[in-house]
């Protein structure tokens, strides 16, 4: 519609002078015009001049007063034409903002008479100026500066830029569109119409469309090496560490827990935080005589160590559970290794894994129900804080974080503890990355490794890193049911090597 008009009416004359009231004449809508003009423009049917227009509109303030009258003039109607109003009733009668406006302007118009307590007519009938000029503008009419500055000074009206075009025929100028056809159509071919169309031209430039591929999980892609879980692997290895068995999700209480002097009464061990099993475990599985030891260092201590001083139950440590941290993987692991030095002389070792935990907690941002822990562990004689610090920086270097900062924390199978600190130079802030710590002679000697070997031992989980690194802000996006397919599909981590 609005490019035929525009083109035919060129066809006849010169110029179009003003897109809008070439729109108001005809009985278009501008915008629509605008965007013929601009397409028209871009093919150079028509050479288009900006022309810009200060227009004046009403505010929603101006509106009202259109519609309802001033406040002068609705207040001079509230005077009854004889013998006036007390002002505290014109006021509850208009209202107090109407009434303070009105006042203001009734009295400089020399309508009213603002007595002490009487408010009277001073004229009998009045002409409602503002209102008139309010329609006048609303309906686009012309209205001189003097009333357009005052109307401006009471904030009934607003300036607007008014964009339109002039125009003339353009280069390319004809009375109508070349149609282009985009394909050739079996019908073109059958008909012989193919020989009259005339084909768009390819955009050699056009993106072509993305192809669906495969992608990889940034938390699991073991096949390229910037795979966050690789890396880590690959960092242990180079380090000397020997990959644990992580072959079980569920887990007796007792490697869980009570191995690690963690006593029954702990709140992490509350169902809360925990995920139990309806089935225990069965008595058959663990080593008597090292629970024996076990019970005995809960309730009365020994290797220098008071205990707790309570009553240790089987029944709770044959609980079965989903493992809430990988330390139960490395208790297992120690107690086989001291079971080794029965037989032979004790050898220093590097043991390290990465698998997934439960933890029955509410999920948010930065907390998932299950996740996965790396954790590494170095047991060998005469081992200090010190060794603990150094390979941290070691470690944690190698994954792009080289400053450090440890705080003192707490957990039942490490003295002392630290939790570990890295400073994020794209947060500009020092953020947690890992929990590390001695572990007790209370958790050690009960499994049989000499009273010299000490072991220094962190862990932290497989997620944080990765976000830190990949700018992930929500664990959610990363693992869990909720994982956005999208963010997989574009983040330059996940892409297959194609
Ligand atoms: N098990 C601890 C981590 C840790 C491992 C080893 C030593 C100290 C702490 C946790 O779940 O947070």
């Amino acid at each position: 519609m609005a490019e035929e008009a525009i083109l035919g009416y060129l066809a006849k004359n010169e110029e179009i002078g003003d897109s809008g009231e070439f729109a108001a004449k005809h009985g278009l809508n501008h915008d629509e015009v605008v965007n013929v003009i601009k397409s028209l423009h871009g093919f150079r049917y028509v050479e288009a001049q900006d022309i810009k227009r200060e227009s004046w509109v009403l505010t929603d303030e101006g509106k009202l007063y259109a519609d309802t009258g001033s406040p002068e003039a609705q207040l001079f109607l509230a005077i009854p034409p004889e013998g006036g109003i007390p002002r505290e009733e014109l006021q509850t009668k208009l209202g107090p903002l109407l009434f303070k406006i009105g006042c203001a302007q009734a009295a400089k118009n020399r309508w009213v008479d603002m007595g002490g307590q009487q408010v009277t007519r001073r004229v009998q009938h009045v002409d409602d100026r503002v209102k008139d000029l309010l329609l006048k503008i609303k309906e686009g009419q012309v209205v001189d500066q003097d009333n357009i500055k005052a109307l401006k000074a009471r904030k009934l009206i607003v300036p607007q830029t008014w964009n339109g075009y002039l125009l003339k025929k353009g280069p390319d100028y004809a009375p109508q569109r070349k149609k282009f056809a985009a394909d050739l159509t079996r019908e073109m071919l059958q008909s012989g119409d193919w020989k009259n169309v005339e084909f768009k031209e390819y955009n050699f430039n056009a993106k072509g469309q993305t192809i669906e591929a495969g992608h990889l999980h940034p938390l699991n892609k073991a096949r390229i090496c910037s795979s966050v879980r690789h890396q880590l692997r690959m960092i242990f290895l180079q380090m000397g560490f020997e990959e644990m068995p992580t072959d079980r999700y569920v887990e007796s209480s007792f490697w869980n827990f009570d191995a690690l002097f963690q006593p029954q009464q702990h709140p992490a061990r509350d169902s809360h935080d925990t995920f139990y099993l309806k089935v225990p475990s069965t008595t058959k599985e663990l080593p008597e005589d090292y629970v024996e030891r076990v019970k005995r260092v809960h309730e009365s201590g020994g290797y220098g160590s008071r205990g707790y001083e309570y009553d240790w139950s089987r029944e709770e440590a044959n609980k079965n559970l989903l493992r809430t941290h990988t330390t139960a993987v490395s208790a297992r692991m120690l107690y086989n290794l001291a079971q080794d030095t029965l037989k032979k002389p004790f050898t220093p070792k590097r043991y390290f894994s990465i698998d997934r935990v439960f933890r029955n907690e509410a999920v948010d941002r930065t907390h998932l129900a299950e996740f996965h822990q790396i954790e590494g562990l170095i047991c060998d004689r005469g081992l200090t804080l010190g060794d603990l610090i150094g390979v941290l920086h070691d470690f944690f270097s190698r994954l792009g974080m080289s400053k450090l900062r440890f705080k003192p924390a707490y957990n039942p199978y490490t003295e002392p503890s630290m939790e570990i600190f890295s400073y994020h130079e794209g947060f500009g802030k020092w953020v947690e990355v890992g929990n590390s710590g001695m572990f007790r002679p209370e958790m050690l000697l009960p499994m049989g490794l000499p009273e010299d070997v000490r072991v220094i031992a962190w862990g932290l989980s497989l997620e944080r890193p990765t976000m830190i690194l990949y700018g992930y802000n929500n664990i959610r996006d990363l693992f869990g049911h909720k994982v956005d397919l999208g963010l997989i599909k574009t983040n330059p981590i996940c892409r297959l090597g194609l």
